[in-house]
């Protein structure tokens, strides 16, 4: 039963257990077949995973399963202890005679008590340790799993890997495995004992055996995939409850409250009737076996009752024999419950090794820069500022969409398409493709090399950032970008603008190398610097503060940092003043359990460590939407400050960050549909022009937008 049980899970709908075709993961897609959730592991590769944690353990797992073995079998004198008291008293012996008895009773409790509790806790810590292991393994490749397989997965589902499935299996190491390895070994030697008393005893109460292995094949054969479909279920749950509760403000101004619930309410009762099938099963499976512990029981009683009628054994060995049978059930139930936290538990394993099992990135340290320095102690647990890199796809032959810098001067600028003039410059630096993320790997490097072949150096009005035919789907066959070509020039700040899903994040995010292009190629080449760090660094709205002192969630970004740096660094951004104002000014400390910052001051943090990260690219995406408007105005101008120096792309949601730009793109429907200087697109009257205008209006109270509309970002 129990082999059975452990391996349950559900590879939902990827084959069959030890089916070589079947692949060791599989990606399953949630009950509404919306989001491919991450891997899965098969049962075969589930099992071979927990063999491989316990193995560096056999000390530890054979001491301990020898003196569980030792307690049981002491344990196993009681019942013919009491045979012999029974045999005593129904040959009228004085009282004395029951005390030696009765005396060995207690010695053999407490031989049982003290082996069965050392047992447990060997087996308990081999577990512990085990699991401790996986649970390593696990942190360690989720935090570098893709972005983009992360949010297709949703966040919800590692989320629910994270919390519900560790737990689980944690739980199941704790308590169910050390309770069921002791269920089993009772039962095991129990049978041993009742042939030692009677072979005959032994085959009458082996008369349960075929109800009971029955039962449980049936069970876990109807068990195993329910399990996995309710995981799979949870996990599609956790996910709409993510989506609707974090989007709540966008649910809303769309007024989609009504779709949301009924979404919510749907898999909540797909997870619901999961369940109540789980109940129902279990309690069929119960009622199977109670009505085998009555055969076997009557069995043995009426074996009991014709040996003693025939002189074979005495009453005392047939009351044994009974008490023995009897003291089955508990044991057997026991496993059985058990295999069922195992076939839960199980399956919870099965994800976690699915999730531990994806590979290593070819890049061993893939947040970071290449020559980036070496990570002190304190930064190893930590991840720095979102940092990225390019990467490389064959560029198609393509006119690049490009307009001229607007700082280039008339005679300076390059024919469309074609590359800026260089001048030889010999004090400019090398040129370098240096960039975080996978750039050793080798597709980035092909950007540098370019560069280098171009050249060896930037100089102003060189390109940064190249963009060449980019198209992108995040779903096969849903394009949200088409053909974008753009370059951005060093030093040069651009405003990307757009209405709401004209794919202004899609393309900083590919930009900042989240996500790799479905077609066409970005590539990057930037200056070497004195100081290795990221060549881009991206900030959106979603900035986290890590618990812990303040300091230290600002040395994520450079942890050499002296505090004059962290400093100086503040008030670049004018945070200087809030943070020298707090109970233990750069050691206070924030995040969970710590100070509360607002959502202004936790992006303020993310503008410092922008400063001290010090990418020559930066790419910021809604940096200031979190704040009210004079916070706003705040934070633009820590945004602004922040960028000086960098070539910069801003996604402005704001327009007054577009009329200060060098140069503003208007994206509409996943392509670039205007290019140039503010003023210039405004006497345009072109699509910004309308943009602008009804964004003023909006700003001036003249025009409510319904919140279905499709409006700019403001
Ligand atoms: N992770 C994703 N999976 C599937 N589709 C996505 C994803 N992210 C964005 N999209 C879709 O891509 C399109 C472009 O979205 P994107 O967020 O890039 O636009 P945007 O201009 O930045 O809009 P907003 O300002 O509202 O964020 C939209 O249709 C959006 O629904």
């Amino acid at each position: 039963m129990s082999g059975g049980a452990g391996m349950g899970d559900g590879a939902a709908g990827t084959g069959v257990a030890g089916d070589r075709l079947t692949p060791a993961t599989s990606a399953p897609v949630s009950a509404e077949g919306e989001r491919a959730l991450l891997p899965t592991a098969n049962p075969a590769r589930t099992w071979a995973a927990a063999r491989e944690l316990l193995r560096p353990h056999r000390g530890l797992a054979f001491g301990g399963f020898a003196v569980m073995v030792a307690a049981t079998a002491a344990g196993l004198l009681i019942q013919p202890l009491l045979g012999h008291i029974v045999d005593l008293v129904a040959g009228r012996r004085p009282a004395q005679a029951l005390t030696a008895p009765a005396a060995l009773l207690v010695l053999v409790a407490v031989v049982q008590g003290a082996g069965t509790a050392l047992g447990l806790s060997l087996i308990s810590r081999l577990g512990e340790t085990a699991l401790a292991r996986l649970r390593e393994r696990f942190v360690e490749r989720a935090l570098r799993l893709p972005l983009a397989q992360v949010e297709q997965a949703g966040s919800g589902d590692l989320t629910a890997r994270v919390t519900g499935d560790v737990s689980r299996v944690a739980e199941a190491v704790r308590t169910a495995l050390p309770e069921l390895a002791r269920s089993l070994l009772a039962i095991v030697l129990t049978f041993g004992a009742l042939a030692v008393l009677d072979w005959r005893f032994l085959l009458a109460a082996l008369l349960v055996v075929p109800i009971q292995a029955h039962t449980a094949r049936w069970y876990v054969r109807n068990a195993v995939p329910l399990y996995a479909r309710q995981r799979v279920a949870d996990g599609a749950q956790r996910q709409q409850l993510l989506d609707s509760i974090s989007g709540a403000s966008t649910v809303r101004a769309f007024r989609l409250e009504a779709e949301h619930e009924e979404r919510v309410t749907q898999r909540s009762w797909s997870a619901v009737e999961l369940t109540m099938r789980g109940v129902r099963l279990v309690l069929r499976f119960y009622s199977r076996l109670h009505v085998a512990e009555y055969i076997g029981l009557a069995a043995v009683l009426v074996a009991g009752f014709l040996l003693v009628r025939g002189g074979a054994v005495s009453i005392g060995t047939a009351t044994a024999a009974a008490l023995y049978f009897h003291s089955l059930f508990a044991p057997i139930n026991s496993a059985l419950v058990l295999a069922d936290d195992a076939q839960a538990a199980a399956a919870s394993l099965a994800r976690l090794v699915g999730v531990a099992d994806q590979a290593a990135p070819e890049d061993p340290a893939p947040e970071r820069a290449p020559s980036e320095r070496p990570a002190p102690e304190r930064a190893s647990s930590k991840r720095p500022v979102p940092e990225r890199v390019p990467y490389e796809r064959p560029a198609p032959e393509r006119v690049p969409y490009e307009r001229p810098a607007p700082e280039q001067a008339p005679s300076e600028r390059p024919a469309p398409g074609l590359p800026a003039p260089r001048r030889p410059s010999p004090g400019r630096p090398a040129l370098d493709g240096q960039s975080s993320e996978g750039a050793s790997a080798g597709p980035s490097s092909e950007g540098a090399e370019r560069a280098e072949d171009a050249g060896g150096s930037l100089l102003a009005g060189d390109p940064v950032v190249t963009v060449s035919g980019v198209g992108h789907a995040y779903e096969a066959g849903r394009s949200v970008l088409h053909d974008v070509d753009l370059v951005i020039r060093r030093g040069e700040r651009v405003a990307l603008v757009g209405a709401s899903g004209a794919g202004k994040t899609t393309l900083a995010k590919l930009i900042a190398g989240v996500h790799r292009p479905t077609q066409g190629s970005v590539r990057l080449a930037v200056p070497e610097r004195d100081r290795p760090g990221p060549a881009v660094a991206l900030i959106t709205q979603e900035t986290h503060v890590f618990a812990g002192p303040l300091a230290e969630d600002l040395r994520l970004a450079r942890p050499e940092a002296t505090d004059g740096d962290l400093r100086e660094a503040l008030a670049r951004v004018e945070a200087l003043t809030w943070v020298e104002a707090l109970p233990e000014g750069l050691w206070t400390v924030v995040g969970d359990g710590g100070h509360r910052l607002t959502a202004m001051r936790t992006q303020q943090l993310a503008l410092a460590r922008l400063v001290l990260a010090d990418p020559p690219v930066a790419v910021l995406d809604e940096a200031t939407a979190e704040a009210g408007s004079t916070g706003a105005r705040a934070l633009e101008q820590a945004a602004l400050r922040a960028i000086e120096g960098r070539t910069a792309l801003v996604v402005a949601h704001r327009l007054t960050q577009a009329a200060t730009a060098d140069r503003v793109v208007v994206m509409d429907g996943g392509r670039v549909v205007e290019s140039g200087l503010h003023d210039e697109l405004l006497a345009a009257g072109g699509p910004y022009a309308a943009l602008w205008e009804s964004w003023s209006d909006a700003r001036s109270g003249e025009l409510h937008l319904p919140p279905t509309h499709n409006a700019p970002i403001i």
